[in-house]
């Protein structure tokens, strides 16, 4: 596996036709991130798509519900046959339990391999002061990301999402066989935006991320092919 194919780029535009349009204008990018924009405006056909150039897929629908809906969901997710599935970790144990099993009958029933389920610990655009303060969540915030880790991972999930922030935390705690996904990822020459929680790529990677989510650095920059590469130089 080479630097870049640990980057993973959202397609995070409103049409199936200017998601084409950046597959073909990034063909160096092995690994895809298919959100709710383009999940919403355009359906599943994007997935065929990228199934056919032989890419990978992030399905980064962020599942949250009910145990019964988010098991059906998470069937329906597995037949797609994408690599990486999300569902916020506050679905709770019961939820993500079934989550996970519905998804891996699912797959296996298909004969497609089973893709793995991560949990969003806590939204990388949620600063402390938002979680204490609306949220009225009563922990520290790397404290919560940690438990929130720790629940997927005792539910039976094979990772979770995280800012680069508390990376170092999540991969002491849960071990090398956890896939960590860290967003919130900004190289020094990018703009923030509402990423409230960011570190640059190398020191995400070097912190212990599998992968990166990179987007706005990459997509919006007046040259996404020089951005791209230039983060991978800075990776190597
Ligand atoms: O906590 C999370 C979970 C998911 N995301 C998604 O990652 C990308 C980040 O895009 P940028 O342009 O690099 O900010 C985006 O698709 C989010 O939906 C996240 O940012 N934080």
């Amino acid at each position: 596996m080479s630097v870049s194919d640990c980057i993973i780029v959202p397609l995070d535009v409103p049409s199936e036709l200017e998601a084409i349009a950046l597959i073909e204008k990034l063909p160096q990018v092995t690994f895809w991130k298919v959100g709710l924009e383009l999940f919403v405006s355009s359906g599943p056909s994007i997935l065929k798509i990228l199934n056919d150039r032989q890419k990978r897929i992030f399905l980064d629908l962020k599942f949250h519900d009910i145990p019964n809906t988010i098991a059906g969901a998470c069937a329906a997710a597995a037949r797609y046959g994408v690599d990486l599935i999300t569902i916020h970790a506050t679905c709770g144990k019961e939820g993500l339990q079934h989550a996970q099993s519905a998804m891996q009958t699912s797959a296996e029933q298909a004969g497609l391999p089973v893709p793995k389920l991560i949990a969003i610990t806590l939204l990388t655009s949620i600063s402390s002061r938002s979680l204490a303060f609306e949220l009225k969540i009563p922990l520290e915030l790397p404290e919560y990301a940690l438990h929130m880790a720790l629940l997927a991972q005792a539910s039976g999930l094979s990772g979770a999402v995280c800012s680069p922030q508390e990376v170092a935390q999540l991969r002491q705690s849960c071990g090398d066989d956890f896939t960590l996904v860290c967003p919130g990822v900004r190289p020094t020459w990018a703009e923030v935006g509402d990423q409230k929680r960011v570190m640059t790529p190398a020191a995400a990677l070097k912190a212990g991320a599998n992968y990166l989510v990179v987007g706005r650095p990459i997509t919006a920059a007046d040259d996404p092919v020089r951005a791209f590469d230039r983060i991978c130089e800075e990776l190597s």
